[in-house]
C-alpha cells in the first residue's frame, strides 16, 4: 500500500462504527473498515443483481440516469482471521456461531451460540498451536488490504474511480462496519466482490447472507444499485493466472514432466453439497477442468488429481482427503508432486501451516521425494487486473436488491428432512449438553 492509500484510508475510518451485538469481540475495541483509496477487475463470471436472484444478461438496463454524481463502490468480501493469540477462541466463535458453518434445524438453533462457545474453546488451542507457527496470527487482513489496493490501482488504470471497502465474516473490520461506511460515503452503485473464486454456502454464501439482512431492513441500502458476482473461477484472467504460477513452479523440479499436480480445495461437510445444493464441488471440478485445459494448451500435459482438505469435527466432508491421497499417492510409487491451493486467494494458515508444514511433512514420509507448492494469487497483476475487469462487467447489470430466498434453506421446508434433522438434533442436544464423556471424544474429533 503506498502512503497516501495509508492515510486516506485512515481519515475514512470511522471508530465509532457500529459493529455486531452480541459477537465475540478482541479488547483493541472496533477495527477498521477499509474504504481503500486506491483499487480492480473479470471471461464473464456469474454476477447477480440483487442479492440470491437474477443473473448477468448484456441486455441489462443502466440505472436510472436522475444520479447526479455517481460514486461507485466495491466491496470485497472475506473470511478474516485472527490477528494475534489472542484473537483466536472469539475469532473461532464467530465463525462456529453462523448457522452457514454450522447447520442446526431451526427448533434447535437456540443452542446455536452455546454450541459454538463449546466448539470454540475446544479447539482453540489446537488452532492457537498452528497459528504461533505461522508467527502469530493470520496474514489475511494485510494481504486482502494489498489486494483492495491493487484492485483500485488496476481500476484507475482503467479510469474507473471507485472506492474499495473489505468486510471480513469472522474478524475486523467486519462487513457490518464496511457497510456503514459505504452509507456514510454515500455510495450511489455497488459492486460486491467475494473474494472466493468458487461460491459455497459456507463462504460466500454466508456472507451474502450478513449483507441480506442488513440491506432489506435499510432505506438507503436496499434502494442502491447493486451487483453481486457469486462466482469467478470460469474467468480467463483467473484460470490463465493460476497456470502461470503452475507452469513457473513446475520448472523449479529436474523432471517437470514426472511430477503430479496436486489440487488442494478447502473442504465442506457432504452434506452442504448432498443435501443443501451448495455447487461448491462441482465449481471446483470444474474449475480444475479451466486450468488443465489451459495448461494443455501450452504444451503440459502432467498428471494431476484433486482432493479436499482441512475437515472439522465428526461429520463425514467432501472426499478424497488430502491426507489419505497424499499416503496412496506415496504408495503407489509418486516421487514428485507439486501442492496447488485452489480454494482460496491469498496465503493463510492453511497454505502456510496445513500444507506447507503438516502435508509435506507426511507426503515425504510417505514416499514422496520432492516436494513444491504454487504461492497464493495474492497480489499477482494479471489476477488483479482481471478481477478489475469483472468489476467493471458488472457494473451494468447493478439493481436494488431482491429478497428473494437463498435456495440452501430449502432442505428445512422438506418434512422428512425436517424430521430427520429432529431426531438427530435431539440427540446431538443431549450429548453435548449432558454427557462429558461425549463432550471428550468430541473435543478428540477436532483435534
Ligand atoms: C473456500 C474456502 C473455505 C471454505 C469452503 C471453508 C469452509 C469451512 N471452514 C470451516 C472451519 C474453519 N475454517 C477456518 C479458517 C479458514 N477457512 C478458510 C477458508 C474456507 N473455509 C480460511 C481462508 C480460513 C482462515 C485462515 C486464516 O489464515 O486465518 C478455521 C480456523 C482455523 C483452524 O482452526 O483450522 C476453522 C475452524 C468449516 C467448518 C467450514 C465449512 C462448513
Ligand atoms: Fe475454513
Amino acid at each position: 500500500m503506498d502512503a497516501s492509500a495509508s492515510s486516506a484510508v485512515a481519515s475514512r475510518v470511522n471508530l465509532s462504527a457500529p459493529c455486531l451485538p452480541r459477537r465475540a469481540s478482541n479488547s483493541s475495541g472496533f477495527g477498521s473498515c477499509q474504504p481503500v483509496q486506491k483499487s480492480i477487475v473479470v471471461g464473464k463470471a456469474s454476477v447477480s443483481a440483487g442479492i440470491y436472484t437474477s443473473t448477468y444478461s448484456d441486455d441489462m438496463v443502466e440505472a436510472p440516469s436522475h444520479v447526479a454524481e455517481e460514486k461507485i463502490g466495491v466491496l470485497l468480501l472475506n473470511l478474516g482471521g485472527p490477528e494475534t493469540l489472542n484473537d483466536v477462541q472469539p475469532f473461532l466463535f464467530n465463525l462456529f456461531a453462523d448457522p452457514d458453518i454450522i447447520r442446526l434445524p431451526r427448533l434447535f438453533q437456540f443452542l446455536q451460540r452455546p454450541l459454538a462457545q463449546l466448539i470454540s474453546v475446544l479447539r482453540a488451542p489446537k488452532s492457537k498451536e498452528g497459528y504461533a507457527s505461522i508467527g502469530g496470527g493470520s496474514p489475511l487482513r494485510k494481504i486482502t488490504d494489498e489486494q483492495a489496493n491493487a484492485l483500485k490501482l488496476a481500476l484507475e488504470a482503467k479510469k474507473k474511480d471507485v472506492s474499495i471497502y473489505v468486510g471480513m465474516r469472522y474478524w475486523y473490520p467486519f462487513t457490518e462496519e464496511a457497510v456503514q461506511q459505504i452509507k456514510r460515503d454515500k455510495i450511489t452503485r455497488l459492486v460486491v466482490l467475494p473474494l472466493y473464486p468458487q461460491f459455497s454456502i459456507s463462504t460466500t454464501g454466508s456472507s451474502l447472507r450478513v449483507l441480506q439482512n442488513m440491506f432489506r431492513e435499510d432505506a438507503y441500502l436496499s434502494s442502491l444499485p447493486l451487483a453481486i458476482i457469486r462466482s469467478w473461477y470460469q474467468r480467463e484472467g483467473y484460470v490463465k493466472s493460476m497456470a502461470d504460477l503452475i507452469e513457473k513452479e513446475l520448472q523449479s523440479f529436474s523432471k517437470p514432466d514426472e511430477v503430479m499436480i496436486f489440487f488442494s480445495a478447502h473442504g465442506v461437510p457432504l452434506s452442504y453439497v448432498e443435501e443443501a445444493g451448495d455447487p461448491y464441488k462441482e465449481q471446483m471440478e470444474d474449475c480444475i477442468f479451466l486450468i488443465m485445459r489451459e495448461l494443455k494448451a501450452r504444451g503440459i500435459n502432467n498428471q494431476h488429481t484433486l482432493a479436499y482438505q482441512s475437515r472439522v469435527g465428526p461429520v463425514q466432508w467432501l472426499k478424497p482427503y488430502t491426507d489419505e491421497v497424499l499416503v496412496e499417492l506415496g504408495q503407489k510409487g509418486v516421487k514428485s508432486l507439486l501442492a496447488v491451493p485452489v480454494s482460496f486467494v491469498s496465503e493463510h494458515i492453511e497454505t502456510l501451516e496445513e500444507i506447507d508444514m503438516e502435508y509435506k511433512e507426511l507426503a515425504l514420509e510417505s514416499g514422496i521425494e520432492n516436494w513444491g507448492r504454487v504461492p497464493a494469487l495474492n497480489c499477482t497483476s494479471s489476477f488483479i487486473a482481471d478481477l478489475a475487469d469483472a468489476v467493471i462487467e458488472a457494473l451494468p447489470s447493478a439493481t436494488p436488491m431482491s429478497t428473494s430466498k437463498i435456495a440452501s434453506e430449502e432442505a428445512d421446508n422438506d418434512p422428512i428432512n425436517y424430521l430427520i434433522k429432529l431426531f438427530f438434533g435431539s440427540i446431538l442436544a443431549f450429548i453435548l449438553l449432558l454427557s462429558p464423556k461425549m463432550i471428550l471424544a468430541f473435543k478428540n474429533s477436532l483435534l
